[in-house]
């Protein structure tokens, strides 16, 4: 139990990209950009930088030498952007809670997760909560454009120079949209075990936003007909933005509850949900989950309660995936979580409730296996 919380609460070794193969990708821009940050940080490399089959990139972290001079204030965000900011993005504005007023525009500052979730939006005073530094950067907006508007800020507040975690800090922003998405190595892997190929029908249940989705279709060169459902218009829209963004006009777009997406009726349509039997060659059930996964985890409030409440709607889904998928198809499975309800008992309980279905090994086979002696067999694992 204590090594696996102290795996999640430290931050990934290293940052990954998904490139769109359907755009043009030049690697020298990421590297001219990495140069300039080196100048700022007077170190004299960049990051190693490597391509993980054709479409992953990653970015290693900065040497552990590379020494930074803390800045003069605090500004203080709450645990969701302190945890991105680790993960090298820059602050945004809705994300802090508190600046000192005697800060000014450019200034250099230290920024800290505030653990406690008590720290209150435009605090004046120095916070006396727990708190985590993550990083320090540039100040680029004043209490009055963060505070006093009235409206929601938007846009960059801290310009983030080097997160604690030492990952590059990279904005997808350096390349067009659409060309480049800061996407975890296991949800990349993902796509790769779908492998979605041109002539393949394929059901994407639980979609929104759609990092998932534009991966199967640019894997599949924008040519697979593939359905991406998520239960509201709101959220559709999102996967539609996206999958416009990455050039991909191969998906239809629907909202719908998965839980329903498949009909008894033979002759039911196969243009719109529900989808007869048998319809799709392959299914992706990203499912909602409990997220304990994501990495760094700085403070979680999830109840154990909540925790054991996913495994219903995750079973929901699957049997409504199992009913939608040919006979021979391709499910894949997956949860950004590690706890043993969403994974391997969920994986037992499948193998259990339908005897047509079978478990076969994921490929690329990146990572260790499950954890043993809870319903699966070691191979199985
Ligand atoms: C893990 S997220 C999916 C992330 C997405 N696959 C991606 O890579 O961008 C799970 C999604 O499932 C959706 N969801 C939850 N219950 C659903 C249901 N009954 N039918 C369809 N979508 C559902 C949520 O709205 C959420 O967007």
């Amino acid at each position: 139990m204590n090594k696996l919380t102290k795996w999640l609460s430290e931050t990934p070794k290293f940052t990954s990209f998904r490139i769109n193969r359907l755009k043009e990708f030049d690697i020298k821009h990421l590297e001219k950009y990495l140069e300039t940050q080196s100048h700022e940080l007077g170190v004299n490399h960049i990051p190693n930088i490597y391509l993980l089959k054709e479409d992953c990139l990653i970015v290693e972290k900065w040497p552990e030498n590379v020494c930074l001079e803390r800045g003069n204030s605090e500004v203080i965000v709450d645990v969701s952007c302190a945890t991105a900011v680790l993960r090298g993005a820059h602050v945004f504005a809705p994300g802090v809670l508190a600046l000192p007023p005697s800060c000014k525009l450019n200034e250099r500052v230290d920024v800290y997760g505030d653990l406690d979730r008590k720290c209150k939006r435009g605090l004046k005073v120095p916070y006396e909560g727990r708190k985590i530094y993550v990083g320090t950067g540039y100040l680029k907006m004043q209490r009055y454009h963060l505070f006093d508007s009235g409206v929601q800020p938007s846009g960059i507040a801290v310009h983030m120079l080097l997160p604690a975690s030492r990952l590059p800090v990279i904005n997808e922003s350096i390349y067009p949209k659409g060309h480049i998405l800061l996407q975890n190595l296991p949800s990349i892997i993902v796509g790769w075990v779908l492998n979605a190929k041109p002539d393949e029908h394929i059901l994407d249940m639980c979609a929104a936003p759609g990092n998932k989705t534009t991966h199967l279709a640019e894997t599949s060169k924008n040519q697979a007909p593939i359905v991406a459902l998520d239960k509201t218009k709101q959220k559709t829209d999102k996967i539609s933005k996206n999958l416009e963004a990455h050039g991909i006009t191969s998906v239809k777009v629907f909202p719908y509850n998965s839980e329903n997406c498949c009909t008894d009726n033979s002759e039911g349509e196969k243009n719109e949900p529900p989808y007869p039997m048998n319809t799709f060659d392959k299914v992706l059930l990203d499912a909602p989950c409990s997220g304990l996964g994501q990495r760094p985890l700085l403070a979680n409030t999830i109840t154990p309660k909540m925790l054991l409440s996913y495994k219903h709607i995750q079973r929901k889904l699957f049997d409504a995936a199992v009913k939608v998928l040919k006979v021979n198809g391709i499910l894949v499975y997956s949860t950004c979580s590690i706890t043993q309800e969403e994974n391997e008992r969920m994986i037992a309980w499948v193998l259990n409730k339908f005897p047509n279905m079978q478990l076969v090994p994921a490929e690329p086979l990146l990572g260790g296996p499950g954890l043993a002696n809870i319903g699966l067999a070691d191979e199985q694992r």
